[in-house]
């Protein structure tokens, strides 16, 4: 039961078939060149024309890592929801909701309504979406704990639900998966006894037929490969081995040991027409995968879910360039008790993260050279620490140090725990959602073009990660606000709407006022005389029935 989109666009732009919705769509930019001391500034249009397929899909989302924190919580959030469990707590009885989830419990503009009041409706009601109640969940792990006792060992859940839950939960095993001490910290090899065994080679095409399986058991028209297992350190990218899509597949049938386990699932899922996502930071897909991925006409997506303290900080360093104020120093320190901390606590895989959350500012600075000069950044410092009794709450203490008027400063300290889980899983959800979403969508310019997809790499969905990966030579957007609108507007351009402005001209501008105040009145006339008559018909009707 696909989530129903009862919003019909009226408009000569859009055309609905039963397979399809067509938007004609006048995709505007500006274009700026530098002549002498002059910028000019020429706006242009491209037409498009924009296809969506309505048929959603049986979607089945394939986890690595599934028996983590992330992967057992996301379970229990797609049962609770799916089977509207309800649990006691001291706070007492609770009802499952997708909070955290873009497209399940956040809205967007569609417009205004006569009196000039902005409407808005949830953002899953768009477009046709995949219902979260109707995923097909699968997928791996090192540990070979089932479902429930992987959710007992994450300590994520309440306690009552996790009663409600455990019978379910408890039939799901996750599939034997590919581990290669070399790429976590050596302190997860307790847990590593659910093993594909044999070469590179024969951990790729096991995890192939894994996927087949998935796919053929379930009768799924989709899959989409995710991972949420450990933190890998980096892989060292060599040329001739992770440059391009031959050489890796020589690299892999080598056997060679620079191929991470990470790399070894998206080449797989992508060798089986699936979607792969990256929710850790390593460096997985490696350009040799995103030549397969266009090769095979599938997107990928990463890096590293964007859950807590880093989205806080892509909000806040924003507000502060954009206010003209100049962030200076930002220190961001956090610790965490849970198998993620852990695993963390080894330096090659803090690297991965380090990265991931350091660069999160650059766009933001690079956009303001009155404030910075070239190459000038604030002083950044990402700390994390493994406190094992803390468990999955995460503990962020940021502190943003800017510079403002005259050379005063301006010091925001944050607390923030993050349950870190909690916060993760509705990601992965929405990165399933939109990344199943956008890939029934295609372009062309004109119908003498074939239809297109969009490209292999979908940035579209950088306002879930921490790090988005995008096409080469593409600029590397962070900033929440923009991330998010790139998302509203691509889905409002699926239905010829233009992009939102937020002007409200209807508010500043008399005459625009007054029309808009006219055909309010005109419809409420309208209302009102025809409610007059309906109660003159009911007057009558009553008169009528008791007079016989
Ligand atoms: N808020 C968040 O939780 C958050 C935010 C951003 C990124 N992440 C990333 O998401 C990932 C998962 O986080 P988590 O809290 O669920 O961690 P976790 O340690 O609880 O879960 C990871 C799971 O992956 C398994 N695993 C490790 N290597 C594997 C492999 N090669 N194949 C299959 N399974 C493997 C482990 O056994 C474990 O069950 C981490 O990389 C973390 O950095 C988490
Ligand atoms: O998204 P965010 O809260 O900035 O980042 C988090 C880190 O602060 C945390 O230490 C780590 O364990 C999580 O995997 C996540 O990456």
């Amino acid at each position: 039961m696909e989530k129903s989109s009862n919003i019909q666009v009226i408009s000569p732009n859009v055309k609905y078939t039963e397979d399809y919705i067509y938007a004609d769509y006048e995709y505007e930019e500006t274009l700026v060149t530098k002549k002498d001391n002059e910028l000019l500034v020429k706006p242009y249009q491209t037409s498009l024309c924009i296809r969506t397929a309505r048929k959603v899909g049986r979607l089945g989302i394939m986890l690595v890592g599934w028996g983590g924190n992330n992967g057992s919580t996301f379970t229990a959030a797609v049962l609770a929801n799916r089977h509207q469990l309800s649990w006691q707590t001291k706070n007492g009885k609770m009802d499952p909701n997708w909070y955290g989830s873009i497209t399940q419990a956040s809205t967007v503009r569609l417009g205004i309504d006569e009196s000039g009041k902005d409407v808005y409706v949830g953002m899953s009601e768009l477009l046709p979406m995949v219902h979260p109640d109707d995923l097909v969940i699968d997928g791996w792990d090192i540990s070979p704990l089932n479902l429930a006792e992987s959710m007992v060992r994450a300590k994520v859940i309440d306690y009552d639900l996790q009663q409600k839950l455990k019978k379910e939960m408890s039939a799901m095993k996750p599939r034997p998966a590919i581990y290669d001490p070399d790429f976590i910290a050596a302190n997860q090899a307790d847990r590593a006894t659910n093993l594909i065994r044999g070469s590179r080679y024969e951990q790729y095409l096991q995890v192939r037929a894994d996927i087949k399986d998935c796919r053929d058991r379930n009768k799924l028209d989709s899959v989409i490969v995710l991972w949420t297992a450990n933190t890998e350190r980096l892989c060292e990218v060599r040329a001739g081995v992770h440059d391009t899509s031959d050489n890796l597949e020589r690299a892999l049938r080598n056997n060679d040991t620079e191929i991470s386990p990470s790399t070894i699932f998206a080449m797989a899922a992508v060798d089986e027409g699936c979607c792969y996502i990256n929710g850790s930071p390593q460096n997985t897909l490696v350009s040799g995968v995103v030549e397969r991925a266009e090769r095979a006409g599938v997107f990928v997506a990463g890096d590293d879910f964007k859950s807590g303290q880093t989205k806080l900080k892509s909000v806040l360093v924003d507000f502060l360039v954009t206010a003209g104020l100049k962030p200076v120093s930002i220190v961001s320190y956090n610790h965490l008790g849970n198998n993620d901390g852990k695993n963390l606590s080894a330096p090659k895989q803090f690297r991965s993260k380090e990265i991931t959350k350091s660069n999160v500012v650059d766009d933001m600075v690079e956009s303001n050279n009155i404030l910075y000069k070239p190459g000038e950044k604030p002083d950044h410092v990402v700390v994390i620490k493994y406190v094992p009794y803390v468990g999955d709450s995460k503990r962020a203490m940021d502190e943003y140090t800017s510079e403002i008027l005259l050379h005063g400063t301006n010091t925001l300290a944050v607390h923030n725990t993050c349950e870190d889980s909690l916060l993760a899983t509705p990601l992965i959800l929405d990165l399933a959602l939109l990344t199943e979403l956008f890939s029934r969508v295609q372009l062309r310019r004109d119908d003498t073009e074939e239809w297109q997809s969009l490209h292999a790499v979908l940035s579209l969905v950088s306002y879930l990660l921490k790090a988005p990966l995008v096409a080469e030579g593409a600029p590397v957007v962070n900033a929440l606000g923009k991330q998010r609108a790139a998302i509203e507007n691509m889905m409002r351009a699926c239905l010829a709407l233009r992009p939102i402005h937020n002007m409200q001209l209807e508010h500043k501008v008399y005459t625009l006022n007054h029309s808009l105040t006219q055909s309010f009145n005109h419809s409420l006339i309208q209302s009102f005389t025809q409610s007059i008559i309906h109660s003159l018909t009911l007057r009558f009707l009553y008169h009528k029935v008791t007079n016989e």
